[in-house]
């Protein structure tokens, strides 16, 4: 367990017995701390099992680790991931209960679904004439909105028989034929874990009852970030017998408003069926004064500044240009690093301790090309990695293994033999036949016709390949060999993280796995971090640069057209990227920007900081 002793506050949160609660809990006051406390708390006094959401897959690794350092035999009685590993791990074993019979394969590409949303356009009359009159771009944008609609009927939980009363009848009929083509190929996407779940829940209780019974405690960490699909998912998995539910958040970091989440659900109104009791932690542990200063000028006493004894360095600074900004970035951090200590930091400055920071990622791109210039090691934080492959061998493992997986899936197929170059081929056993023999894609083919459904020899097949590749680059050392090598690497490795984490495996679930983001290795990442401000949020950092803060790119300029709830959600979102920084916070812009195509544009000191 962790040292540092809790204050009474968070003494009280994690000693609260059965029942619901509200932990109001403002940046760095110690709630995913709180929240390891009391799971682990609850774990030794309950016979049944705990129920752990988190918002992203890096945070439930967090409390996966801080738990197993405690106990490892932990987490055998608590399940700990995001709300969509939940809803696959359910219908993985009780899909057949909605007419699944074998395991659906989640689409995760937004490619994939833009290609099927196009031919369901095309299969919906009314609209195919409109959407066919449109050039390439206005087409383009037309899938996406309808791609939104279809996500919004399944994030605000429409049934069916309420559709009629909440979308137009060219809707409806759009979705529905998106509906059909994802159920002819067996597929899924991220909306319908979470929607088809909620259903599987309501027309099966006796499914939803067995949850209920072996949950009995539940936890939702970042509960202003739940939209109405998790919370109806959730109202599933509690009763009124059993409401033992603990939400935990903060309103002034909703900032995934995009994704029809809301923080409707920290308000009591929302949750009266749970009539929870509240907890206000408002001391903020990880900041020091000027920061804290800082973002209570940006969001009005967000944090208590009592117990807080470091100053700490908070400077605002403004620069002709990007590139001036960039250059005094990087000129900052080799003086720091030279320093090696700094007033208010314990021990050595290192790389590790620095993260640059900005609204989008396009905003880092000059920083990074000016590390890589200065040799300065860095590395892109991400929410999660799936698989990324960079040789042909690669893709077509990857194309072949979603067919082989799941034989509904023409998608990929077709995709397979635009990669291959090949015309009226219908399987992989046709299509190893117009191979060249003992070639590379050959070789990736059969490898694939040779793995077994439920992934025993996986392992056994790549390293195979793996040794034919070896030898293969003995008599010829070509560069697609070398990136291959690299891709099956990458793809066994992804194969043994899945593996450790899954005793019921099987190649689709494997897929689903890496969808869900769930099978890359969390290795402490080197260097210094380079993040935007989404992927940044949950984790902290001795001194933070926060880069590009010009109005227009933060807050973002398709916010400031919009206003209303996009610019509160901007305002959150720079709430959440200050409160980022333990110590130093540096944060600028440039008044010049050079756009995209090539014009330099003015630009002024974003609106949201303090004036
Ligand atoms: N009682 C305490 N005493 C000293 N340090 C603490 C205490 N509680 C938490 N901390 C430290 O404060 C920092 C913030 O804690 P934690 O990450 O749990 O906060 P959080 O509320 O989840 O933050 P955020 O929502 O901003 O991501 C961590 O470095 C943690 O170790």
């Amino acid at each position: 367990m962790n040292n540092i002793m809790l204050s009474e506050k968070q003494k009280e949160v994690v000693s609260f017995g059965k029942g619901s609660l509200l932990v109001k809990a403002s940046a760095g006051s110690g709630k995913t701390r709180v929240l390891t406390e009391r799971i682990c708390m609850l774990a030794k006094s309950t016979k049944r099992r705990i129920l752990a959401i988190t918002f992203s897959n890096r945070a439930s690794e967090e409390i996966k680790n801080r738990l197993a350092s405690i106990d490892d035999t932990l987490l055998e009685k608590v399940y700990v991931g995001t709300f969509h590993a939940f809803c696959n791990y359910v219908l993985e074993k009780h899909g057949a209960a909605i007419g699944y019979k074998e395991l659906p394969h989640v689409f995760s590409e937004v490619e994939d679904r833009m290609r099927i949303v196009e031919k369901a356009i095309a299969d919906t009359p009314s609209l195919r004439h409109l959407y066919e009159s449109k050039n390439e771009k206005q087409r383009n944008q037309y899938k996406s909105k309808s791609l939104d609609v279809i996500s919004t009927i399944k994030r605000e939980v429409i049934l069916d028989e309420d559709l009629t009363r909440k979308i137009n009848d060219d809707e409806i009929l759009l979705y529905y034929n998106y509906r059909e083509i994802m159920s002819s190929l067996n597929a899924i996407d991220f909306d319908d874990l979470l929607f088809l779940t909620y259903k599987l829940f309501i027309s099966n209780t006796n499914i939803a009852a067995l949850y209920r019974r072996n949950f009995e405690y539940i936890f939702v960490d970042e509960a202003q970030d739940l939209n109405r699909a998790q919370y109806m998912v959730l109202r599933s998995l509690t009763s009124d017998e059993n409401k033992n539910v603990m939400f935990v958040g903060d309103s002034n970091q909703s900032i995934y408003g995009f994704n029809g989440s809301s923080s409707d659900f920290m308000n009591l109104d929302f949750i009266q069926d749970y009539n929870p009791k509240v907890f206000v932690l408002n001391e903020n542990y990880r900041s020091t004064k000027t920061i804290l200063k800082y973002a209570n000028q940006i969001i009005p006493n967000s944090s208590s500044l009592d117990e807080v004894v470091l100053e700490g360095v908070t400077k605002e600074l403004c620069f002709e240009s990007v590139e001036k900004e960039t250059l005094w970035v990087i000129d900052k951090i080799k003086l720091l690093l030279q320093q090696k200590k700094v007033k208010d930091i314990e021990g050595e400055i290192c790389t590790e301790r620095i993260a640059i920071l900005a609204r989008n990622k396009y905003v880092l791109l000059p920083i990074e090309e000016r590390l890589k210039k200065e040799n300065l090691p860095y590395y892109y934080k991400s929410s999660s990695k799936g698989l990324e492959l960079s040789s042909l061998s690669g893709s077509i493992f990857n194309l072949a293994l979603q067919v082989k997986g799941n034989s509904k899936d023409r998608l990929h197929l077709s995709q397979l033999l635009n990669l291959l170059k090949l015309k009226n081929v219908v399987s992989l056993d046709d299509i190893i036949k117009r191979l060249e023999n003992g070639s590379i894609y050959f070789e990736t083919i059969l490898t694939i016709l040779n793995l077994k459904e439920d992934g025993s020899n996986f392992k056994l097949c790549i390293r195979q390949l793996l040794s034919k590749i070896t030898n293969k680059l003995l008599h010829a050392d070509e560069n697609e060999l070398h990136i291959a090598y690299s891709d099956f690497n990458e793809i066994l490795n992804h194969w043994l993280n899945y593996e450790k984490r899954t005793l019921d495996r099987s190649l689709i679930s494997f897929r689903n796995a890496i969808a869900l983001g769930q099978t890359f290795a969390n290795n402490e990442d080197k260097g210094i971090t380079l993040s935007t401000v989404h992927t940044m949020k949950g984790q902290e950092n001795d001194i933070v640069f926060l880069i590009g803060m010009d109005d227009m790119t933060f807050p973002d300029y398709r916010a400031i057209e919009k206003g209303g709830v996009e610019m509160q959600q901007e305002k959150n979102n720079l709430y959440v990227a200050v409160t980022r920084a333990k110590r130093y916070l540096f944060v600028t812009y440039p008044l010049s920007r050079i756009m995209p195509w090539g014009e330099v544009k003015k630009r002024v000191k974003s609106r949201l900081l303090p004036k």
